[in-house]
């Protein structure tokens, strides 16, 4: 059975920089990864004024009218970029209660000798100065230091889990489609009281490599869940961003670090201030997903992972997510990014790729039906 954790650990990327506390980090950051998942990452290197401006930019933004924000519709975009209102947004099927907006790190505009996949990256769409004053400047400047900070810490990942630094260099190669999705959570407006939990993000695993989210304001409203199944709540720690595996860090190391299940669930009593004074506005995360090439198949993934590493691998472990994203993932990562835009974004699907949306809701209907017999199965036994 898997082990288990109630709280996330919090490393100090300090410790990665010094010779004497280097050894001491490696191990905390190898437990994290393989038997927790999710962890607090403290003296990340993000400088707090690029942080300020991106919060204060991106509320300026969200609080423009609904015509304006339309101006920047992610609908415009075969490329998934830009903006999405209330409830457009799936998570496995259901509408999630937020408004986001997703800005690349890469742009590339000809792809049309390629998959259609290779459209995930293509041109931003940005809001005009006099509307959104710093707003692209500030995300910009995030995308650059977080990207960064990335980079950096993939070696750390490859020599906590004792392999040479540079071992999953060539999984990155440029363009890509990593990027900043920042998402705002007005409190839900709960309807005579007949709902009371409100799915800010529904149940999922990230496609990344490794998310890196910002949580820019005080509630707490992100919840992960636990190797055997329970949810633990993840609140914002100042000065910290959540570091949490996607599939992509899963599949290159063949199941040892394993993609972890998370949910944004909201509820009334979280838009009080933590003090007991007043009351917060909307809730601001900004989760920068680090994904890798498109190019990367099943095939390339030889990773001579050491024994005393892979031993140990947690089995048994529990989540709530879809699981028909998992198998796409195996044949082609372009692929299962594209199937999992489809699946999220319907309404950009229906205007550029019918067809291909027709078929990945399709293959995630079957996926779900399959869930729900063997939760049936597991049902009757217990
Ligand atoms: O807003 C959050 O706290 C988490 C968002 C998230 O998990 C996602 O967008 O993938
Ligand atoms: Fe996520």
């Amino acid at each position: 059975m898997a082990e288990n954790f109630a709280s996330l650990p919090i490393i100090d990327y300090n410790d990665a920089l010094s010779p004497t506390t280097k050894a001491q980090f490696l191990s905390e950051l190898r437990h994290a990864l393989v038997k927790v998942g999710f962890f607090y990452l403290k003296n990340h290197t993000i400088p707090s004024q690029v942080q300020q401006d991106l919060l204060q930019t991106s509320g300026t933004f969200f609080g423009l009218p609904a015509d304006k924000k339309a101006e920047v519709n992610m609908a415009n975009s075969k490329s998934f970029r830009g903006y999405t209102g209330l409830r457009h947004e799936r998570t496995a099927a259901k509408a999630d209660e937020r408004e986001t907006f997703f800005a690349g790190l890469h742009e590339i505009l000809d792809s049309s000798e390629l998959p259609i996949f290779y459209n995930l990256v293509g041109s931003n769409q940005w809001p005009t100065e006099t509307l959104a004053p710093g707003f692209r400047q500030s995300v910009e400047r995030y995308l650059t230091e977080v990207d960064r900070l990335s980079e950096r810490f993939t070696g750390l990942v490859a020599e906590a889990l004792d392999m040479d630094p540079s071992v999953f260099a060539k999984f990155f190669k440029k363009p890509c489609m990593s990027g900043v999705k920042i998402a705002a959570y007005p409190l839900p407006n709960a309807q005579q009281g007949t709902t009371t939990e409100f799915q800010g993000v529904g149940p999922h695993k990230d496609g990344s490599f490794l998310t890196y989210l910002l949580q820019g304001t005080e509630h707490s409203s992100l919840e992960v869940q636990n190797k055997s199944g329970e949810w633990i709540a993840a609140p914002p720690i100042p000065g910290t961003l959540v570091v949490n595996i996607g599939r992509s860090l899963e599949a290159l190391t063949q199941g040892v670090c394993v993609a972890t299940t998370h949910r944004v669930n909201l509820r009334d009593e979280q838009y009080s201030r933590p003090s007991g004074n007043g009351r917060l506005g909307t809730r601001l995360t900004f989760p920068f997903f680090q994904m890798l090439g498109f190019d990367v198949t099943q095939e390339d993934i030889q990773l001579d992972i050491p024994a005393h590493i892979t031993s140990l691998c947690d089995q048994n472990v529990q989540s709530d997510a879809e699981s028909f994203f998992e198998e796409i993932f195996k044949t082609s990562i372009g692929e299962a990014f594209m199937v999992n835009a489809l699946t999220s974004h319907p309404e950009v699907g229906k205007r550029w790729y019918p067809e291909p949306l027709a078929e990945a809701l399709r293959q995630q209907q079957e996926g779900k039906d399959l869930d729900d017999s063997k939760m049936h199965a597991t049902a009757r036994v217990s």
